[in-house]
């Protein structure tokens, strides 16, 4: 089923698992690139979502139209890398401009050996996931010169309908940092650009999945020293750090299959020390604590995403990337839920009762997305005073 021929030379193909074929323009580097296709419906931050390590074998498709009109820059990243698996877009503008910009879009791609198409009907691939759920996709970027045949078609399908389902998939100790570092970059002004954590009052340990950067500019913005962690540490290692606050980081993949993450956590849980997770950390430390995640139909990816907190009733708009959730109905006594998703009543955030831990599903360190649920950073910091205090007395 051809769904779309757009362009004046089609010179790419994405492949859906079920058969559906767009074709549309190879942007980026060539070749074929195979991962769950999943619609993100920012409309600003291509960089920050290319770069989110928790995109690891995901081609991702922005539902906004016009993509890489501010081209890219040396700061907006969230890892070193781009990590998504592919790019799905209509339009590249021809021209980019910001006053950062270092390369174009499509530059930034070719770079980062990223395949990508555009020219295609992002709207009607949308409608499509949502309705039959997330799955696996393919595209296959030709050269110049290449043209499309049925042969390339039936390769992309084949390759699409072979990837690995990213149900039972742990791909945290895949991103994983093999060693441990320390980190002290705070947020980012304008002007002075990111700044230096000089006088902290806080260590932190953070696991690392697949972590965002800037969550933790925002933790070392709020006076704490970071220790980076492999995801595969033991709790005992980072007992020996000596924390005041333990963080568990977004990541990729299923979080079931993490059992190591979710064995140190249920360690570290019991010590008393502060623990907030972020994400798939949000998802371990419910796992850690009694309760079950399942596989949603197409997830949440976007940074229009409303949230209410359950103890007060404000909502907060929130930026979100997850493909799984808690299940709401699996919680144990000790675990309470404290958020809720206003577009379909999921779980969002979760607070243990009996320890001082805490989780959320979304990104409250936005990147991109709006900064409501920043709050969430202060009430771990409160927590971490908390504890040091009752050391200091006891
Ligand atoms: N951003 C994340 O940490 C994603 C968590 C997990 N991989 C999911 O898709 O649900």
């Amino acid at each position: 089923m051809l769904l779309s021929l757009k362009g004046k030379f089609p010179s790419a193909i994405l492949a859906l698992a079920d058969g559906t074929v767009f074709l549309g323009n190879s942007i980026g580097a060539t070749g074929a690139t195979t991962g769950e296709v999943v619609f993100n419906t920012a409309m600003t931050g291509y960089q920050e979502i290319l770069t989110d390590p928790s995109y690891c074998q995901q081609i991702v498709t922005l539902t906004y139209p016009h993509i890489g009109n501010y081209g890219v820059n040396e700061e907006d990243i969230e890892a070193d890398k781009i990590h998504a698996a592919g790019l799905i877009i209509k339009d590249l503008p021809r021209v980019a401009s910001n006053f950062r910009k270092s390369e174009t879009l499509n530059e930034y791609l070719v770079r980062g050996k990223t395949v990508a198409i555009a020219n295609i009907d992002t709207r009607k691939l949308t409608r499509h996931l949502r309705t039959k759920g997330a799955q696996n996709g393919c595209i296959l970027g030709l050269a110049e010169g290449e043209a499309v045949t049925q042969a390339l078609i039936d390769k992309a399908v084949a390759a699409a309908k072979a990837a690995p389902s990213m149900a039972g998939l742990d791909l945290a100790k895949v991103v994983s940092v093999k060693e441990t570092y320390e980190w002290t970059q705070t947020e980012w002004k304008l002007g002075s650009g990111y700044g230096v954590q000089i006088t902290p009052r806080f260590h932190v340990v953070a696991f690392d999945y697949g972590v965002k950067k800037n969550i933790l500019r925002m933790l070392a913005q709020r006076g704490a020293r970071i220790t980076v962690v492999p995801a595969q540490t033991p709790a005992a290692d980072v007992l020996k750090l000596r924390p005041d606050g333990i963080f568990l980081a977004n990541g990729p993949g299923d979080p079931e299959p993490c059992d190591y993450a979710i064995e140190s956590t249920r360690q570290l849980i019991e010590t008393g020390i502060p623990v907030f997770g972020i994400c798939l950390g949000h998802q371990i430390m419910a796992l850690a604590s009694g309760a079950k995640t399942f596989k949603m139909k197409f997830g949440h990816h976007g940074a229009n995403h409303p949230v209410k907190d359950l103890d007060n009733g404000r909502v907060s708009i929130t930026s979100q990337n997850h493909g799984f959730a808690v299940d709401e109905k699996s919680l144990p006594a000790n675990l309470r839920p404290t958020h809720v998703s206003l577009f379909d009543n999921t779980l969002q955030g979760l607070a243990r009762t009996d320890k001082p831990a805490f989780c959320f599903q979304g990104h409250p360190e936005a990147s991109p997305g709006p900064h409501d649920i920043g709050y969430l950073f202060d009430r771990f910091t409160a927590l971490m005073q908390t504890h040091k205090e009752g050391q200091k007395n006891a």
